[in-house]
């Protein structure tokens, strides 16, 4: 390319101002696209999103609009951060405008209900786009430390190569440190899981269980998040990498993940509805759980953690009571 690297960011949540801002320290010129004209105007005007990150100075080549097409014109990559459940309906909308041979980027980490589709595929189907042109972004990414430049490393997964390398190059700088991957499904299914398993962990803090469990948690939900994987054609290796076990331990030991916190106020004894209440932003895990679990029994994949968590969070079953079920499941080898 000989222009400057051009991007649109739908979605100036958390995850899609610090992501617009890792892009734009990048030498990319971003324009992010948010529903609300306030907060756009802010970016313009102020060089601040006063609802996410009111601290913050954002780089002064980071622009904001609330036109879909605005945010389109001309991007090399187009990159979708808005919470996962809403993709389908927002990107129909957006799809007609979308820049021709744009490379279309999941920031998003769910999977969809009632269809149990990664985020890849329904951009794919909605867009009407190969796979060859979709990417996807995910790995241990707390916003709120990417947007003070603390150090963190990343995935870039992308069935085609180059198409990776390129966005790779377009998300480098000197705190953001991206590698390549072409298994689009483990590294998807590493971020989607490891929400699932952040909340159960955040749930045994709550009820205070103690580091133990929290790493017999982390593991045994690595083990069912590679089990999954297997069964839907991932490399298992995948699982051991950031978009595994890195985002998973970021998550389980981080306050600064809403998933987690999620969990922790279950396990302190807050009911679903005030834990929701409580909650500012997207936790993925709270939906993705019930997909992730339709998921694993389309493919006959025993997921005993995911299980346990839809019973606490959707059934409204006791953590104790959970707790006591999970751990007189039969005995097994470690590896089955
Ligand atoms: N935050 C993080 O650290 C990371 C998040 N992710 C993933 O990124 C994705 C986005 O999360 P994140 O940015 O954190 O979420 P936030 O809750 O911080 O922001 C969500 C954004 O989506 C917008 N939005 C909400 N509902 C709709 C809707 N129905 N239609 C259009 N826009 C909508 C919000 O707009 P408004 O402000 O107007 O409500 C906001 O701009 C998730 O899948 C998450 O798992 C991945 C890595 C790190
Ligand atoms: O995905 C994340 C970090 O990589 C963010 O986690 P939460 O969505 O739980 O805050």
């Amino acid at each position: 390319m000989t222009h400057p690297v051009t991007a649109a960011v739908y979605g100036t949540g958390s995850w899609g101002t610090a992501f617009g801002m890792v892009l734009a320290d990048a030498g990319c010129r971003v324009t992010l696209w948010g529903r609300r004209k306030e907060i756009a105007d802010a970016v313009n005007n102020d060089r601040v999103n006063p609802d996410y990150f009111p601290d913050v100075e954002l780089p002064a080549t980071l622009r904001a609009t609330t036109d879909p097409a605005e945010a389109a014109a001309g991007a090399d990559f187009t990159v979708l951060a808005i919470p996962s459940q809403t993709l389908r309906e927002n990107l129909a909308a957006w799809a007609p405008r979308l820049a021709p041979d744009t490379v279309l980027v999941s920031l998003m980490k769910g999977v969809e209900l009632g269809t149990a589709k990664r985020m890849s595929e329904v951009i794919e189907e909605v867009a009407g786009v190969s796979p060859d042109r979709v990417a996807v972004v995910t790995g241990p990414n707390l916003a709120r430390e990417i947007v003070g430049r603390m150090p963190a490393a990343a995935v870039v997964a992308c069935r085609d190569e180059e198409v990776g390398r390129r966005l790779q190059t377009a998300c480098h700088t000197p705190y953001f440190r991206p590698y390549t991957n072409t298994d689009v499904v483990g590294c998807e299914l590493g971020g989607a899981v490891k929400n699932v398993i952040g909340l159960a962990v955040g749930i045994a803090d709550g009820m205070g269980l103690g580091d133990n469990a929290k790493g017999s948690l982390i593991t045994r939900g690595l083990a069912e998040t590679t089990r999954l994987g297997l069964a839907m054609g991932a490399d298992p290796l995948t699982f051991a990498g950031l978009a595994g076990l890195g985002d998973l331990v970021a998550t389980c030991s981080s306050p600064l993940s809403r998933n987690h916190t999620f969990g922790t106020n279950l396990g302190r004894g807050m009911t679903l509805q005030e834990t929701i209440a409580v909650t500012k932003q997207t936790a993925e895990g709270v939906k993705s759980c019930e997909s992730v679990l339709d998921l694993a029994r389309r493919h006959g994949v025993d997921m005993p953690i995911t299980e346990t968590v839809v019973s606490i969070v959707h059934e409204g079953k006791p953590p104790l009571v959970a707790l006591k079920e999970l751990m007189s499941r039969s005995a097994k080898p470690e590896r089955h």
